[in-house]
């Protein structure tokens, strides 16, 4: 699904209902595990490796993808709304989450794998569900042997900030290059 797809949520009898597909989870694992560090940041960049099912479930899509950061597009739905009325925390905590874990983990050129261990988010401005796309904007601040870090932005068009994060990493295996 792309951000164009969310029309194609269909209302009957106020009942909503929405034709999802994704692709096997494995092929964006197979790609970490097989593929280096630029042919990864190329295909991840270009859409040519599809992304995990979690960013077609919360209709995330990569805008921009590059060693040390990662911008990700936030098209908001009906279905993130929460029991308030707005897009739920989580959800824009999880675009932020993906999006630094990105930055970290296309800086690496070993096979390590980047793992999120702790994050801290402010929302700072209602996101509706109604409004236009959303940026989140990642940049990595330290790569290091065990641990990395990044600091992320959840922006619009113009710039307005709705939630600003920071995560930090393990970093597994791989010969810490
Ligand atoms: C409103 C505030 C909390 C504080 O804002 P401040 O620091 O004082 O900053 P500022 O004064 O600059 O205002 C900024 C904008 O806010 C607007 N505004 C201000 N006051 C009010 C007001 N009283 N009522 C309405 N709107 C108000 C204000 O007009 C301005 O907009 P504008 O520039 O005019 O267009 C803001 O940080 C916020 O909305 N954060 C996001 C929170 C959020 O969405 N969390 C996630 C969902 S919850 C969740 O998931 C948990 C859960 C789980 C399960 C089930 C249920 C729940």
């Amino acid at each position: 699904m792309t951000s164009d797809d969310v029309s194609a949520i269909e209302v009957t009898d106020g009942v909503r209902s929405l034709h999802l597909e994704w692709d096997d989870p494995g092929i964006a694992v197979l790609g970490m595990i097989q593929l280096t560090r630029d042919e990864l940041v190329e295909r991840i960049r270009t859409g040519e490796l599809p992304l995990p099912p979690l960013a077609k479930l919360l209709n995330i899509e990569v805008v921009d993808a590059a060693p040390g950061r990662m911008t990700l597009r936030l098209t908001p739905d009906e279905r993130h709304v929460n029991f308030l009325g707005v897009v739920g925390g989580g959800v824009v905590g999880a675009v932020l989450d993906v999006a630094m874990w990105g930055a970290v983990q296309l800086s690496v050129q070993d096979k390590s794998m980047l793992t999120t261990v702790s994050m801290t988010s402010n929302l700072v401005r209602g996101v509706s569900h109604t409004q236009r796309a959303l940026e989140a904007v990642a940049e990595a601040v330290h790569v290091g042997r065990t641990t990395a870090t990044a600091e992320s932005r959840l922006v619009d068009a113009a710039g307005k900030v709705y939630a600003t994060a920071t995560a930090t990493f393990v970093r597994m295996g791989g010969g810490n290059g």
